[in-house]
């Protein structure tokens, strides 16, 4: 199986609500996909979205890194050459994650299909189902209860509650949500980088002290700032968890050297795909580290290679895949099945997705 073509098209699927964090607020996602056509016909696909403010991955730089330099570097090469490719496609351009990813997971779909089994199963097999949060964006308090309200009656029974914006009112966001949902809903709460060290402490430990179980905070302070992760992962009790301060294997590295954090968020288009984000894997495992696989503003082609990684690798305990769930439409054939908090994996070969409207099939 050589590759023969690799092409590239836009979606945009409008989300059923704006997605506001403390970084940005977005009504739709508005992604590249990407197909790969091998010499006996057959096709693998991938999805990069343009998160400028975390991965600085725009539209624009998404195609030229594809058109320019990772097509020629990997056209003509055989499908089952995978370690090969893999060093190709990190080895013709730095940095550029979303893009790597994208053709990264229609490779491993192509691989899997080679090998005419899902793709999960070729990743480690353990699990035919994942649990996924849904994630409430940053509003005021009384349409953030009205949101997770209404997750829970859609059958979520684990919410990500986003922060960070003016973090005065994040506590009362916070009580406000777990009183309306009650005990027995995990609430993970994402600041996305809004906090400072210091009132991430006192923010988190406020919380603490009031009994509000939380399952998790995320990135409570700048990606670069270690120290401030350190700092803040030595002073709660509420386990942290490292999403926008690691890209690579070297920096889930340097967060566990340094205990700056307690759990990892291990995102697609952050690794650059499957290949590098199954050495954090490794990494995590060596340590005992638990991650999450987290997704950004992604449909289900990107969501769906995440979700294959996830039921693939144990060290993977907790799934925020909730990309497909925030869209209004889904202009895909095949694949895992999202089914609200549910996602069942596909037992045909490779990611299973077999229709990508934007190629025109
Ligand atoms: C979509 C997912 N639940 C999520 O929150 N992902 C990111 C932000 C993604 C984005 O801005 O596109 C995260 O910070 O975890
Ligand atoms: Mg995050």
């Amino acid at each position: 199986m050589k590759i023969v073509k690799i092409e590239t098209a836009k979606v945009n699927i409008p989300l059923v609500t704006p997605f506001k964090t403390a970084l940005r607020t977005v009504d739709s996602v508005n992604d590249i996909v990407v197909r790969i056509t091998t010499d006996d016909g057959q096709t693998g696909f991938g999805e990069a979205p343009p998160t400028a403010v975390i991965t600085g991955d725009t539209h624009g730089s998404i195609l030229s890194a594809i058109e320019e330099f990772i097509a020629p570097a990997i056209v003509g090469m055989e499908i089952e050459n995978l370690d090969g490719i893999m060093k190709k496609l990190h080895g013709c351009i730095l940095k550029n994650s979303s893009a790597k990813a994208a053709v990264d997971m229609a490779v491993y779909d192509l691989f899997a299909k080679s090998c005419g089994k899902p793709l999960y199963k070729i990743l480690g097999g353990g699990r035919g189902e994942i649990e996924t949060d849904l994630t409430i964006s940053v509003n005021g308090v009384e349409e953030m209860v009205v949101d997770s309200l209404k997750a829970v009656s859609q059958g979520f029974r684990i919410l990500k509650i986003k922060v960070g914006k003016e973090s005065k009112k994040d506590v009362e966001r916070i009580q406000a949500i777990r009183q309306a949902v009650g005990p027995d809903i995990k609430l993970r709460i994402d600041a996305n980088q809004g906090w400072s060290a210091k009132e991430a402490v006192k923010i988190i430990r406020t919380l603490e002290e009031m009994g509000i179980g939380m399952d998790l905070v995320e990135q409570p302070v700048n990606a670069h700032d270690f120290e401030g992760m350190k700092f803040v992962t030595s002073q709660v009790y509420t386990p942290i968890l490292a999403d926008e301060s690691v890209f690579s294997p070297e920096d889930a590295i340097r967060i566990i050297r340094e205990r700056a954090a307690d759990l990892i968020n291990i995102k697609l288009m952050k690794t650059g795909g499957i290949h590098e984000a199954l050495k954090i894997c490794a990494i995590a495992e060596s340590f005992g580290m638990e991650c999450m696989i987290g997704c950004m503003l992604e449909s289900k082609i990107a969501v769906s290679a995440a979700a294959h990684l996830a039921a693939g690798r144990g060290i993977i305990t907790r799934a925020d895949l909730d990309g497909p769930s925030l869209c209004r439409e889904d202009p895909y054939i095949g694949g895992p099945v999202f089914d609200g908090p549910k996602i069942v994996m596909n037992e045909d070969p490779g990611m299973g997705i077999s229709r990508v409207a934007a190629f025109g099939d």
